[in-house]
């Protein structure tokens, strides 16, 4: 048999993230090839991209790939690839989520100071608004970039920390002080690497689906669903997080304005069905106390 050719974006942490899709399945005795996906451009698709339904700038490239048939499945980070797929494309698996929290780094020079003294870089609405939440006084610059660039601005910038996701500290093996933000939601999915194929392959679809990991899929289908409902293709400051403890979920989300002042928060404890859209209903609940006109106020803000 061929192959398998894995589509990966060609940063340090996608391409670790592909290794790992890729050492599970040879795990399961299947050859694999890592295919990094350089740019964009135009390519050879003849319909514009919109009307293909592709709009995420972190997963366009590997839609493309994928819709050309350069790749047989694509690996994501789930929290940057939008909820609405592209025609074609599914979601076939997910690896089991490791570490989905968000974490501070500082710098040196501020290793003394107070959280609410600190200025911080990210360019997160949600982290943000969850720190404000907490600090309303807090100073906020821009930081973009992958995770070695944000670390380099951190040393060079006027400013005294950052905001990062552990999952990528881990998965780059950095040596680094940091510390947990029990004030923060993570982002809905943060944590959990996801493979994409296409419809159209269902022999390779399958042998991917043997790597899948059921409770991860479980709990950020949920996620997932309750940001659909919420946004409606905005990116609003939204924290969700299931996990599953027991033969129970806990599920703990929030919405919160761009200044962290009004969040509507849920936090659920519930038996699963798999009948049942979970994060459909307590993103509704989310709307009807409030998250409409909360919505309505972000849109016109961002
Ligand atoms: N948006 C950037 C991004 N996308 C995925 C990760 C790390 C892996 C993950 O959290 O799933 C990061 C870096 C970060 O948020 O600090």
């Amino acid at each position: 048999m061929k192959s398998i050719r894995i589509g990966t974006r060609n940063s340090a942490l996608a391409l670790w993230q592909a290794r790992e899709v890729a050492r599970h399945l040879q795990n399961n005795n299947y050859l694999t090839e890592i295919v990094p996906i350089v740019s964009s451009g135009d390519k050879n698709l003849n319909q514009p991209l919109y009307s293909l339904g592709i709009t995420g700038v972190f997963t366009r490239d590997l839609d493309m790939a994928l819709l050309n048939d350069e790749i047989d499945i694509a690996v994501h980070s789930l929290k940057d690839v939008p909820t609405q797929l592209p025609q074609n494309i599914e979601m076939i698996a997910y690896l089991e989520r490791d570490y989905p929290q968000d974490i501070l780094i500082r710098k040196e020079s501020s290793r003394n100071k107070e959280f609410h003294e600190l200025k911080l870089a990210t360019s997160s609405l949600r982290r943000r608004a969850f720190w404000l939440r907490n600090y309303p006084a807090t100073d906020f610059s821009d930081i973009r970039g992958n995770i070695q660039t944000r670390l380099q601005k951190l040393e060079d910038g006027d400013f005294d920390a950052t905001i990062l996701s552990l999952a990528g500290i881990k998965r780059m093996k950095m040596e680094i002080d940091y510390e947990m933000l029990p004030l923060m939601i993570c982002a809905p999915s943060q944590g959990v690497i996801s493979v994409a194929g296409h419809t159209d392959k269902p022999e390779i679809n399958e042998i991917v689906r043997q790597i899948n990991h059921q409770e991860t899929q479980i709990c950020v289908e949920i996620e997932r669903n309750f940001l659909s409902t919420l946004e409606g293709g905005c990116t609003a400051p939204i924290g969700a997080f299931a996990e599953i403890i027991g033969d129970q979920i806990r599920f703990k989300a929030a919405l919160c304005s761009l200044d962290g002042k009004n969040c509507i928060a849920v936090d659920e404890n519930f038996v699963y069905t798999p009948t049942e859209n979970f994060g459909e209903k307590f993103a509704k609940v989310v709307l009807e106390n409030g998250g409409k006109e909360l919505m309505a106020e972000i849109k016109s803000q961002i």
